[in-house]
C-alpha cells in the first residue's frame, strides 16, 4: 500500500515524513531487519558492516551496541560502516547520526579490499599500556561481528520493486557471484577467531546465495563453520538452504562446471555449482598468449544468440556435500515479507589462505601483470605457499596503499564557509540552514576530488585499484586528534565538563589548522583506538566520518568565552556530564521558547527562570525540563528533554531547525492537552457520579495507565486533536523564512534542539 497516494492518509504520511526527517523513526522493511539479529551483537563488540549504505542495518547494529547503556554511560563497542559508493556514504552518515553515537566510523572502501591495519611502522610507541593489546593491535584490525549484506540482484524485493520484473536477467546474478565471494572472504579474514559473520542478500537466486556460502566454506578451509541457527528466533518462518540447483547461462541450464562452454569460462565459474568442482586456470588460458578472454558480448547479444542455442539435455544436477541446508531462505508468502537469504558463520580457526588466482582477478591480473607472469611462470602463481590471510593488509596481488602525502589534504578546508554575522548573533552553518539537506552536511569534511569521483564512476576495476592506492586518500580531510589545550580547556571550563567525560584523545577534528576548524567530533575509546591503529598502519583506512559531531564553531561579534556551541547530536551524550550553562525551565516557558524560537528574557512567565538566565555566561546554554515533578518531560527517561540555546544580552534563541522545534513543541503540547483533557474528564465524571470516582478508576477511559499514573505517551497523535495543533504549528513555521536571521539579538533559526534519547 502506498500511503502517499491515498488522500485519506495524507496526514499520517506527513507525520511519518516529518518524524523520519528529524530522526525519531526509521522506516525499514521488516525482513531486512533480520540479518543483524543473527549476529548476536554485544555492547562491547567491534562490528564491521561491509556494505552498509544506506545504513538501515547499521542503525540496528548501533542500537545493539548501545543497548543496556544507561544515559551518561559510554559504550565500549564500535561499528565501522563501510560502503564503496562515496555518495551513499553520505546517506550512511545522515542515517547513523540520528543515533547520536560516538562509537561509529564510516569508511569508503571496496569491501573486498578493506584494509587490515597491520602495523607497518615497526615503532613500539603505543597508547596502550597492555602488552597483549599492543601485540594484537600490531597484527591488525579484527572484528567480533561482521555483516556482509552484499550487493545482489535484488529479486527478493520483486513485490515492492516491480521494475525488477522488467530488468531481471540471469546474467546480473551470475555477474555478482564472484564479487560476493570476495567480499565475504575478506570478511572471514577480518573476523576475530570465535566471531560471527552473517552473509545476506535480498535475492533468492542460489548463485548469489548457497553457491557463495559453499565457496566460502571451501576457500576458508576449515577456518569458518556454517552455523545451524534453527533454534534462534524460533518464530521466524524459514526454509532450509538448497543443496542442489542448476545454473542458467544464455538460456542454457548447466548441471556442472564440465558443461561450461569454453568461451563462457569468464562468465560462468565452477564455484557457482553445488560441488564447486571444475576446471583450473589452465583451462581458460588461451595457449598462444596465456591471457584469458573474458566474454565480451553484452546481455543483448547473448539473448540474440540464445535463439540459436540448442537446449541440451540437463542431466542430473549436482548435490552439495556441504551442510547448505543450514542457510535460511525467507520466502515472501511464508510471512508476508520480501524475500531474503541469510547464512551465519563462526570463525573457528585463523584463516590461512592459498592465494590462488580468483576468477575475478584473472583477467585483470593477466592484463596488468602480463610481463611479470611471463617472467615468473604460471605455476608460481597457481601453487603459492600458504599465507596468513588474517594478517594481510589487502588481498593478495593488490598492493597496499602507500603512505599519504600530507600536502594532499590541505586544500579541502577552503570548501567550508565561515559566516560572519552582525552584532552578537550566532550564525548557523550554511549546511544546517536547510534541514532537508542534511545528507550533504558532511561534504565539507569528506570532499572527494572530482578526479576521484570520475574514477569511481567508471566501471573499470583497475580504476578502483588506482583510487585506493592514491597517497593518503587525496581529497579527503585528515582525521586528527584535537591537541590544542587552550580550546580543550575553554570547553571543559565553560560547560563544566566532568572527568567522567574524557576529552583528551577523544576529540577529533578534520582540519590541520585548528584555528579554522568548524566542528569537533567526539569519538568513543574504541573509535579512538582504531584511529590510532590506522595512523600506525600508514593511514590505510579512508575515513569518511568518525564519531559524533559534538561542538560547532559559533561566531559572534561579542565574544563568548567559548567559541564552540554544542551540536544537537552531541547534546544527549554531553549533557549528563555537564555542570555549567544548564538551566531548568517550567513547561510553559519551555513551550514558549519552542514556539517562538527567540524570546526576550522579560517575556518568560517565570521571573526566577528569566533572572537565572540573565546570570548565565553569554553564549551557548542548555534549557531543560526538570526530570521529576509536574514539569518533567514525557517518555524521555532519566535525562529529560533539553534544547541547546544561545543566550544573548536580552534574549535567548534556540539552536535548532524549525522542523525539530515544531516536532518537540507538538509532542509537549499533545501531552499537555492530553493531561488537561484527562483532568477535565475526571472532573466531569466525578461531577456526574457525585464525586466518588478516582482518577485511577477512570484509567481505561481517561488515558490513565493501569498503575495509576497518567499516561503521557504522545507519540501517536491519532485521536483527532492533531489537526488544529499541527495547523497552528505549520502556520507558525511558515511565518518564518528558512535560514533568515530573526529579530532581537539572537539568531535562533537553524541549529539544534534535541530530545534526549535513552540510547546514550
Ligand atoms: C544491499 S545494499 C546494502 C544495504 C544495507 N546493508 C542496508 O541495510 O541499508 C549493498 C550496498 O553495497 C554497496 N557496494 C556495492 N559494491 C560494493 C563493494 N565492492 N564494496 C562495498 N560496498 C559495495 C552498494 O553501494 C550498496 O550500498
Amino acid at each position: 500500500m502506498q500511503i502517499r497516494k491515498m488522500p485519506i492518509l495524507e496526514r499520517i504520511h506527513e507525520f511519518l515524513k516529518l518524524e523520519n526527517e528529524i530522526g525519531s523513526i526509521t522506516r525499514q522493511e521488516a525482513v531486512s531487519m533480520i540479518p543483524p539479529l543473527f549476529l548476536d551483537v554485544q555492547p562491547h563488540h567491534k562490528v564491521l558492516d561491509m556494505c552498509a549504505a544506506p545504513g538501515s542495518k547499521t542503525f540496528q547494529l548501533l542500537e545493539m551496541i548501545h543497548r543496556d547503556v544507561k544515559p551518561g554511560e559510554l559504550s565500549d563497542g564500535m561499528v565501522v560502516a563501510n560502503d564503496s559508493d562515496t555518495q551513499r556514504c553520505h546517506l550512511l552518515i545522515h542515517q547513523t547520526k540520528r543515533m547520536c553515537s560516538p562509537n561509529i566510523m564510516v569508511t569508503n572502501h571496496d569491501a573486498q579490499l578493506f584494509p587490515g591495519l597491520k602495523d607497518r611502522s615497526g615503532r613500539l610507541e603505543t597508547t596502550s599500556t597492555d602488552a597483549e593489546m599492543w601485540e594484537e593491535e600490531s597484527n591488525g584490525l579484527y572484528f567480533d561481528r561482521i555483516l556482509c549484506d552484499v550487493p545482489c540482484s535484488g529479486d527478493g524485493t520483486l513485490r515492492k520493486a516491480p521494475d525488477i520484473w522488467r530488468k531481471w536477467n540471469c546474467g546480473v546474478a551470475n555477474g555478482l557471484h564472484r564479487l560476493q565471494i570476495q567480499i565475504a572472504m575478506r570478511g572471514v579474514a577480518l573476523l576475530r577467531t570465535g566471531g560471527r559473520l552473517v552473509y545476506s542478500t535480498c535475492s533468492l537466486n542460489p548463485v548469489e546465495d548457497e553457491a557463495v556460502v559453499g565457496e566460502i566454506l571451501r576457500e576458508s578451509r576449515g577456518s569458518v563453520e556454517l552455523l545451524d541457527v534453527s533454534s534462534e528466533l524460533p518464530e521466524l518462518k524459514r526454509r532450509p538452504g538448497l543443496t542442489s540447483w542448476l545454473i542458467r547461462d544464455r538460456k542454457r541450464w548447466l548441471c556442472s562446471a564440465s558443461q561450461i562452454d569454453r568461451k563462457r569460462a569468464g562468465a560462468v565459474v565452477p564455484s557457482m555449482f553445488p560441488s564447486g568442482n571444475g576446471w583450473d586456470l589452465s583451462d581458460i588460458l588461451e595457449p598462444s598468449t596465456g591471457v584469458s578472454s573474458p566474454p565480451t558480448d553484452t546481455e543483448d547479444d547473448a539473448e540474440k544468440k540464445d535463439v540459436e542455442e540448442v537446449e541440451e539435455d540437463e542431466g542430473p544436477p549436482e548435490v552439495a556435500t556441504l551442510p547448505l541446508e543450514r542457510c535460511m531462505r525467507l520466502l515472501p508468502h511464508d510471512q508476508d515479507t520480501g524475500g531474503f537469504f541469510i547464512a551465519v558463520f563462526r570463525k573457528v580457526a585463523p584463516f590461512k589462505a592459498i592465494p590462488k588466482i580468483k576468477e575475478s582477478h584473472k583477467s585483470r591480473i593477466l592484463r596488468t601483470e602480463k610481463e611479470a607472469l611471463t617472467a615468473e611462470g604460471e605455476t608460481g602463481l597457481l601453487v603459492p605457499a600458504p599465507i596468513d590471510a588474517d594478517s594481510i593488509v589487502a588481498p593478495p596481488f593488490l598492493p597496499a596503499p602507500p603512505e599519504r602525502d600530507l600536502l594532499d589534504i590541505q586544500v579541502e578546508d577552503s570548501t567550508e564557509v565561515e559566516n560572519e554575522i552582525e552584532a552578537e548573533e550566532p550564525v548557523s552553518d550554511n549546511e544546517e540552514a536547510e534541514g532537508s539537506k542534511v545528507a550533504g552536511e558532511e561534504l565539507s569534511m569528506s570532499v572527494v576530488s572530482e578526479g576521484q569521483e570520475k574514477l569511481a564512476a567508471s566501471k573499470d576495476p583497475n580504476a578502483i585499484g588506482r583510487i585506493q592506492r592514491q597517497g593518503r586518500w587525496k581529497g579527503v580531510d585528515p582525521v586528527l586528534f584535537l591537541k590544542d589545550e587552550k580550546i580543550i580547556k575553554s570547553l571543559v571550563e565553560f560547560y563544566g565538563i566532568k572527568e567522567t567525560f574524557p576529552v583528551h584523545q577523544h576529540l577529533v577534528v578534520r582540519s590541520e589548522d585548528v584555528s579554522r576548524c568548524k566542528r569537533i567530533y567526539y569519538v568513543s575509546a574504541s573509535v579512538a583506538h582504531t584511529i590510532q591503529q590506522n595512523f600506525r598502519a600508514g593511514e590505510q583506512m579512508k575515513i569518511t566520518s568518525a564519531g559524533l559531531k559534538i561542538f560547532e564553531r559559533q561566531q559572534t561579534k561579542e565574544a563568548s568565552t567559548c567559541i564552540f556551541r554544542i551540536s544537537s547530536e552531541g547534546l544527549p551524550v554531553l549533557l549528563p556530564h555537564m555542570t555549567k550553562q544548564i538551566i531548568v525551565a517550567n513547561r510553559k516557558d519551555f513551550r514558549l521558547i519552542l514556539a517562538e524560537k527567540v524570546v526576550q528574557f522579560s517575556a518568560f512567565n517565570d521571573s526566577t527562570f528569566a533572572a537565572a538566565l540573565r546570570e548565565l555566561s553569554h553564549g551557548c546554554c542548555v534549557i531543560t525540563l526538570p526530570t521529576e515533578g509536574p514539569d518533567a518531560p514525557i517518555n524521555s527517561g532519566a535525562v529529560g528533554t533539553a534544547v541547546a540555546c544561545w543566550k544573548g544580552r536580552s534574549n535567548v534563541g534556540i539552536l535548532i531547525t524549525k522542523a525539530e522545534a515544531n516536532q518537540m513543541h507538538q509532542r509537549i503540547s499533545f501531552a499537555d492537552d492530553d493531561v488537561s483533557r484527562s483532568e477535565e474528564a475526571v472532573v466531569a465524571v466525578e461531577a456526574s457520579q457525585g464525586g466518588n470516582m478516582t482518577s485511577v478508576d477512570a484509567g481505561s477511559e481517561l488515558n490513565v495507565s493501569k498503575n495509576g499514573q497518567k499516561d503521557n505517551s504522545i507519540n501517536e497523535p491519532q485521536n483527532g486533536t492533531a489537526p488544529s495543533k499541527a495547523d497552528q504549528l505549520d502556520d507558525g513555521a511558515h511565518n518564518q523564512t528558512e535560514g533568515t536571521l530573526m529579530g532581537g539579538d539572537v539568531v535562533g533559526d537553524t541549529t539544534e534542539i534535541v530530545e534526549i534519547s535513552s540510547a546514550n
